[in-house]
């Protein structure tokens, strides 16, 4: 169980460090997977009796990160958070910030961060586990930095799929799921605030060896095994 504990601290320096090449990148993902600590972890203003591990999982609309992700929580026993599940169950509760939540959504835009990660943080302080797929967040630099600031951490690793844009499109408008985003204007849309808004982030984590590019064309078991082999290579590893 998490809990808080009264001050912030810097303690976000195990998973800062850039690591120079992709032997070293994997090895870490792996010792961050099996490490079962037994005395409770300071994790950013938080506290956790195991340290946390977190993947950021990126994306386009429509490039099967939420088809990926539960594929992911079953097979390495993940907790799933989808930012926009959070949102829609947010819009539904007839929350304060419902309606403005749901405008944002009709228009493609990003949601004020703070709002967003608040709604993370409430799910990952309540969850049992420790490793957490993060869906769909961050989706700018301010998302990004919001995290950092009031959760007090970093991704372990951010996967990203990387899919043609006309497929992503002709997913979403067939994806069925009764959004008011899957339509051909919000997703037109959608599609410019990825590249303006959330392919910096995808750079940024580039730079700092964390990203791991999927290919997203294929099966989704075609798919799944390029993510398998993110997390299996480095039990080999070992
Ligand atoms: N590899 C794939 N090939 C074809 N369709 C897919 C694939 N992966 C997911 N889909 C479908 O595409 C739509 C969008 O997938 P989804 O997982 O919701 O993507 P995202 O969360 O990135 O928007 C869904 O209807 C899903 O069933
Ligand atoms: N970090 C986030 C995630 C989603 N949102 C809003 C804006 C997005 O267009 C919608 C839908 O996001 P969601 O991740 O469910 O969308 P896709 O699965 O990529 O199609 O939610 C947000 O404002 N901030
Ligand atoms: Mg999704």
């Amino acid at each position: 169980m998490w809990k808080r504990i009264a001050s912030l601290s810097p303690l976000v320096s195990s998973s800062k460090s850039t690591l120079p090449n992709q032997a070293s990148y994997g090895l870490n993902i792996w010792k961050s997977l099996s490490t079962g600590i037994c005395t409770p972890v300071r994790y950013g203003n938080l506290l956790k009796e195991k340290t946390p591990f977190i993947t950021f999982v990126l994306g386009g609309p429509g490039s099967g990160k939420g088809t990926q992700c539960i594929k992911i929580a079953q097979t390495f026993g993940f907790t799933h958070l989808s930012a926009g599940d959070l949102l829609r169950r947010e819009i539904l509760s007839n929350s304060e910030d419902g309606t403005m939540i749901l405008n944002t959504i009709k228009e493609g835009k990003i949601v004020p961060s703070e709002v967003t990660v608040k709604l993370i943080k409430k799910e990952m302080e309540s969850s049992e586990n420790y490793k957490f797929l993060i869906d769909g967040f961050p989706r700018s630099e301010e998302n990004r930095i919001a995290f950092e600031r009031i959760i007090g951490a970093e991704p372990n690793v951010v996967l990203f799929f990387d899919c043609p844009e006309e497929e992503m499109v002709k997913r979403v408008l067939n994806r069925n799921e009764g959004r008011v985003d899957d339509n051909i204007d919000t997703i037109k849309k959608r599609l410019k605030v990825f590249s303006s808004l959330n392919l910096p982030v995808i750079g940024y984590y580039s730079k700092r060896g964390k990203l791991r590019t999927i290919n997203a064309v294929g099966t989704v078991d075609e798919i799944f095994e390029q993510v398998r082999a993110v997390f299996t290579e480095c039990e080999a590893m070992k």
